[in-house]
């Protein structure tokens, strides 16, 4: 069982803290624990409870150990010599869609340049991790967090949707139910998300070319008829992934530093133009 939860979630009212490692933004890979060992502690231990969602930020001038109390908090270690003045533009990007679409692999093929093969492990809750991107010579922290697809967790995922400024929200090519799902998260977000939150659709897992079952063409259709920019996805090969949050990276900081007479940053435009560029495959809308 692959167990998440952030920074951001209150858990000091159950006693799985030393049995379970979190796997946030400053952890080093997802921790995989037995799974049936982990799958008993989880029943028998993690009582869910909806009134514990609190988010706590911290504040205070650069150097005084925000960053060191957050990490000593989530792994209990202190990182020597390790200051890096966090950087002051940052946007939140959320994955989304359901169980199994691939959104935990994105993330880590994004973060970490690797693939995460073998067993599946759904995602418990909510994790996050940070990545530093450089648009246009300015850096940018992205704090992605990744959403549980499984429905039990949906009422986690609701209270963070108005906290991010991007939605990627997946399908699995190989899974027609997930495809067929996306209206209903599309009419999920546009309930729970800020009106002006950047939505991108991906069609994950275009290296399963056997078992595809959604043609990359039926992504591009429902993409325009939402006007949400589309692309498909490898997580394992890598195929368009970085490019995904670069363009979402992209818009988010044009639409923070745009002038009043500056035209609108066109992320269809900037997607096909990398793509060009690259030589690469995957549909766009
Ligand atoms: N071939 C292939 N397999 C993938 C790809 N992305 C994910 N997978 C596999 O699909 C399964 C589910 O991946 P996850 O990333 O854990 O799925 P998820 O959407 O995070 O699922 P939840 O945490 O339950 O919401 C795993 O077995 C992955 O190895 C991909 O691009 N290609």
């Amino acid at each position: 069982m692959k167990y998440h939860y952030t920074s951001d979630f209150n858990h000091g009212t159950t006693d799985h803290d030393e049995a379970v490692h979190s796997d946030s933004a400053y952890g080093s890979s997802t921790v995989d624990t037995d799974t049936e060992d982990c799958q008993t502690l989880l029943e028998t231990t993690f009582n869910y409870d909806e009134d514990l969602i609190n988010k706590t930020i911290m504040v205070g001038d650069s150097g005084v150990g925000k960053t060191s109390l957050l990490v000593q908090y989530d792994q209990g270690k202190f990182i020597h010599g390790s200051f890096s003045a966090t950087v002051g533009i940052g946007f939140t990007v959320m994955l989304l869609g359901d169980s199994a679409v691939g959104k935990t692999c994105v993330l880590v093929r994004f973060k970490d340049g690797a693939f995460l093969g073998g067993n599946f492990i759904a995602t418990v809750g909510i994790d996050f991790r940070n990545k530093v991107v450089t648009v246009d010579n300015v850096k940018v922290k992205l704090q992605i967090w990744d959403t549980a697809g499984q429905e039990r967790f949906r009422s986690v995922t609701h209270a963070y949707y108005r906290d991010a400024q991007a939605l990627l929200l997946l399908y699995d090519i190989t899974s027609k139910s997930s495809f067929d799902n996306i209206r209903a998260w599309l009419t999920e977000i546009h309930e729970y998300a800020q009106k002006d939150v950047v939505i991108m659709l991906l069609g994950n897992k275009s290296d399963m070319v056997a078992e595809r079952v959604i043609k990359r063409e039926e992504g591009e259709k429902l993409a325009k008829e939402y006007g949400v920019p589309f692309m498909e996805t490898s997580a394992k090969t890598g195929v368009n992934v970085e490019l995904a949050f670069l363009a979402v990276a992209k818009d988010l900081k044009h639409r923070a530093a745009k002038q009043p007479n500056e035209p609108k940053f066109q992320i269809h435009d900037y997607i096909e133009s990398q793509k060009q560029k690259s030589g690469c495959c995957g549909g766009y809308m």
